[in-house]
């Protein structure tokens, strides 16, 4: 029987915390139409997040004729930082049911952390225009360290910031790289339904799922107690 009472929980953020997927798309898509491509539809971008922001361009390129080259992406990139961080809360929105369970951890003594694949500049935007900041004591982003997720190094730094002890945090995510980070900071995850992923979450074997936020007080508690 392992511990049930969390140290910290570590969420990613695109698709997890919050509904981004209409911003990007926007972003995305105001970057192909200045190189002439067509628009990608939403339901498509729901696929393409997850890799951050280059390879989002890398993707939105691919999606719509011949690859973009590598010694453009960086100009892409900056293309959809500009006009991304002007836009950054236009349609974004927290999933149901977050600041409840927020409040709820936090009334619990739990810490809480974001570590996101986003750029921390525009994660740090997105988290105060939606008035969620002062939740997370932790934000670690794409590129705060020299790495990024799924190095487990990002999901670590995240714990050390909050001064948690890892052997009881868990990792939240909707993604692959979610998956993969966690595993290889030896820490349980639990998968979202609601998120973004090239293929449903399920089938990257996480600790437990969820299809909405009240699920998750006592999803941690299982996976917690199974360690
Ligand atoms: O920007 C992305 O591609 C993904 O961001 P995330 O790590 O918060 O899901
Ligand atoms: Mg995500």
């Amino acid at each position: 029987m392992g511990v049930t009472r969390p140290s910290a929980i570590v969420f990613d953020l695109d698709g997890t915390l919050v509904d981004t997927a209409p911003d990007l798309a926007a972003a995305m898509n105001h970057v192909l139409a200045l190189h002439g491509r067509r628009a990608v539809p939403l339901d498509r971008v729901r696929h393409m997040v997850g890799r951050g922001a280059r390879v989002l361009m890398a993707r939105g390129f691919s999606e719509t004729g011949s690859p973009a080259e590598d010694r453009v992406i960086e100009e892409l990139y900056g293309e959809f930082l500009d006009y991304y961080l002007k836009n950054i809360a236009a349609a974004s929105r927290p999933f149901s049911g977050l600041p409840g369970v927020l409040s709820r951890l936090e009334g619990e003594a739990v810490a809480l952390g974001v570590c996101t694949n986003k750029p921390e500049s525009a994660a740090h935007a997105l988290l105060q225009a939606l008035d969620l900041g002062g939740h997370f004591g932790a934000v670690i982003g794409g590129d705060t360290l020299p790495v990024s997720k799924p190095d487990p190094a990002t999901a670590l730094e995240t714990l050390r910031r909050l001064d948690a002890d890892p052997a009881a945090a868990v990792f939240v995510g909707d993604s692959e790289t979610d998956i993969l980070t966690a595993r290889a900071a030896g820490l349980p995850v639990i998968g979202v339904s609601f998120g973004y992923t090239e293929a449903p979450v399920e089938t990257f074997g996480p600790d437990a799922m969820i299809d909405r936020f009240d699920e998750l007080p006592a999803a941690i508690e299982a996976v917690l107690a199974r360690r």
